[in-house]
């Protein structure tokens, strides 16, 4: 199923959080909505899941309008928001049973969203019991109980340890086989590792539509660099750090680096220690985090 959202504007009193935000995810994608603190990541989501009613414009689930029929849109979603809010009091099946219940669905359901979340030996505990990761994953398994065709998570991955993380982000890429996935998140290797594709919003904006393919890898970088005359590749590839170097026409190499600090200095220096001149330089693949980075400058 796909989410719409066109011209959405919403303000809270006098200050206005987002700002006439229109994008379209198809059935079947992961994307990223990432932004720095206070952008209005969570605000969009809660609009999107129908928690809240923008000012103007509108979201739409799968052609349904949650301003016109969000009861039909609300059980095509699951939503995961920022806190996770859970009854603690509550044994974990016996939560779990109180979804099931609400969505009318088969015992066996239970069952299988245990599996699907790793949740076997903690089931039988209090959810106060819980450590803050199986938390989470009762988050998950609540909402994803009735199967929704549109999963939205709200910075689900905050304040987990590394070996949580990777669990957590591989459980997000298993549900996302079937559903399409909306994460919101600040931390740009958390898109990089789970998404297609990455909306960027600052001050209530969407200033960046991006698929991922447009990045490098974290660490890997592509300077472009025409010089005035022929150099042999090997002269270039003493440079520190140096994969790969392609002389991609005439005068043109493309210079690949395994590092995130900007070599475009290096190259200049060898240019002038080697005798050639340059008639351009360009970065020709950022990383997300130089291209985020500068966005929100
Ligand atoms: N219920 C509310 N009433 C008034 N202002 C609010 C409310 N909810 C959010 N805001 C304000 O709207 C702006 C956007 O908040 P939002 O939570 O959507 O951002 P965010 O990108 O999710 O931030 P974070 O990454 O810190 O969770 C902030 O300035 C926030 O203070």
């Amino acid at each position: 199923m796909s989410i719409k959202v066109v011209n959405l504007t919403k303000s809270y009193g006098k200050q206005r959080v987002l700002s006439n935000i229109n994008f379209e995810i198809p059935a079947g994608q992961i994307t990223g909505l990432l932004g720095p603190n206070g952008a209005g990541k969570s605000t969009l989501m809660k609009i999107i899941t129908g928690y809240l009613i923008p000012n103007n414009g509108e979201a739409k689930i799968n052609q349904i309008s949650l301003a016109n029929n969000k009861i039909n849109a609300q059980k095509t979603i699951g939503y995961l928001p920022e806190q996770n809010p859970l009854y603690d009091e509550m044994y974990v099946r016996e939560y779990l049973e109180f979804h099931r219940n609400i969505h009318q669905l088969p015992s066996k359901r239970i069952d299988e969203v245990i599996d699907i979340t790793r949740l076997e030996k903690e089931a039988h505990k209090k959810i106060e019991q819980l450590s803050k990761g199986y938390k989470q994953r009762v988050g998950f398994a609540a909402a994803i109980i009735h199967e929704p065709k549109v999963l939205i998570l709200d910075e689900p991955t905050s304040g987990f340890d590394p070996k949580q993380l990777v669990e957590i982000r591989n459980l997000i890429k298993e549900i996302s086989k079937s559903t399409t996935v909306l994460i919101s998140t600040h931390i740009m290797q958390e898109v990089e590792a789970l998404c297609e594709r990455v909306l960027i919003i600052n001050k209530g904006e969407l200033i960046a539509d991006k698929m991922m393919n447009n990045f490098n890898s974290y660490k890997q970088q592509i300077i472009e660099v025409e010089f005035d005359y022929r150099v042999e590749k090997v002269a270039l590839e003493i440079l520190p750090n140096v994969d790969n170097v392609i002389n991609t026409k005439g005068f043109v190499y493309e210079i690949y680096f395994s590092t995130e600090i900007d070599m475009r200095p290096k190259v200049f220096d060898l240019a002038h220690d080697i005798g050639l001149k340059i008639v351009s330089l360009n970065k020709v693949n950022q990383s997300l985090e130089n291209y985020f980075l500068e966005l929100i400058k």
